[in-house]
């Protein structure tokens, strides 16, 4: 499309000075320390986010399936066309990074789906399935951890002992996270579980997962190093060129037992223990926002959240869910800060 259309209306964007509103509470000092460990990782980067500071933003629509209706009263879910746009990203707070680099993984997607009459909701997930950790004072610490790793000069030893002390950080270092040939090749995790409940009252929960229409081999390593520094953007632009992609949004319902309310443990999708999971319907990209500068300059004014919700959806109890929700707008506040400064990184945006 040749203009921002339905990501250009952003009307969820409210600018907010970051040294405006109430005094902070405990938890907005605790989300500040993570959100300043995540600048001393990545660096500062006027006017990109903190972190999945790269993306690329398309727009389509998503029609949801005849089942999605049983499981959910949510407006977006009872089979109407829903006008979209998703946000791919690399997960780097670095804005330049190669697409191939290791922190550019896991990749990104936000979700958002436009209700009309300003009515908006989210989903925010990434290739990975699950979380180093289960709450965010756990997360302050790992963050805390990582920028004392990678300060000048390091100190490896707190996230060394942070990792021994936390299988689930452990799993999330070590396991294996491939490039993707395309972002629309890649699986991508919700992690949070929600309560989804229907016209009945009768509640569920689950998490989302959004599946490639074909799942695509990853990139091997000779690929990888030799894959240009844009290629998924590229690949994007191309795709849709030729024709509409498209991915299938996945529900997984937790069984009797699942803790739903710690996103560090994953849930079983495929094998004998596999978690029911029901198809809530189809996103179908057509259109990559044009041209780049456009398409980067509805980035900055967008801001996704896992806590934009609607009727029919609700947060679970798992604590990251509001945590993520605030943290998320503090760190557009500060995108949009009154001390930022334009650099090379955003002049070339
Ligand atoms: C307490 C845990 C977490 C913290 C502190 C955190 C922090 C952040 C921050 C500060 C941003 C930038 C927001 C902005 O400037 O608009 C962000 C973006 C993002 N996060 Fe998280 N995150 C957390 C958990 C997660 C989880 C569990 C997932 C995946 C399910 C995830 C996926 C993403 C994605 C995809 C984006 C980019 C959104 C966009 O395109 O605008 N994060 N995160």
């Amino acid at each position: 499309m040749a203009d921002g259309g339905a990501a250009g209306s952003e009307k969820g964007y409210v600018p907010v000075k970051k040294d405006e509103g109430p005094p902070a509470s405990g938890e907005d000092r605790q989300y500040d320390e993570m959100l300043d460990a995540l600048y001393a990782t990545f660096g500062r980067h006027p006017g990109f986010r903190v972190t999945h500071a790269k993306g690329v933003l398309a727009t389509g629509s998503f029609t949801a399936s005849a089942v999605a209706g049983l499981v959910t009263r949510a407006a977006h879910m009872q089979g109407a066309k829903i006008p979209v746009t998703v946000r791919f990203s690399n997960f780097s707070g670095i804005p330049s990074v190669g697409d191939g680099d290791p922190t550019a993984d896991p990749r990104g997607l936000a979700l958002r789906f436009d209700l009309g009459d300003g009515a908006i909701t989210d989903i925010v997930a990434h290739s990975f399935d699950g979380f180093p950790v289960g709450t965010p004072q756990q997360f302050l610490q790992f963050l805390k951890a990582i920028a004392a790793a990678v300060a000048e000069p390091g100190d490896p030893t707190v996230l060394e002992r942070f990792v021994a002390d936390h299988p689930s950080a452990k799993r999330y270092l070590d396991a294996p996270k491939p490039a993707p040939r395309s972002y629309a090749g890649a699986r991508y995790f919700g992690v949070n579980a929600y309560k989804f409940v229907n016209a009945e009252g009768l509640p569920r929960f689950g998490r989302y997962r959004i599946d490639p229409a074909v799942a695509e081999p990853n990139l091997d390593d000779a690929e990888r190093a030799a894959a240009p520094g844009d290629f998924l953007a590229d690949d994007l632009r191309s795709r849709l060129l030729a024709g509409p992609v498209t991915m299938r949004l996945m529900l997984q319902m937790a069984r009797a037992g699942d803790d739903v309310t710690d996103g560090s443990v994953s849930w079983p999708w495929a094998g004998p223990d596999a978690r029911e999971e029901i198809e809530l319907g189809t996103i179908t990209l057509t259109d990559v926002v044009e041209p780049r500068s456009e398409n980067e300059r509805i980035q900055e004014e967008l801001y996704f959240s896992p806590g934009r919700l609607v009727d029919g959806i609700e947060p679970s109890a798992d604590p990251m869910i509001l945590a993520r929700s605030r943290i998320y707008e503090m760190a557009f506040a500060r995108r949009h800060s009154r001390d930022r400064q334009p650099t090379a990184d955003a002049a070339a945006g």
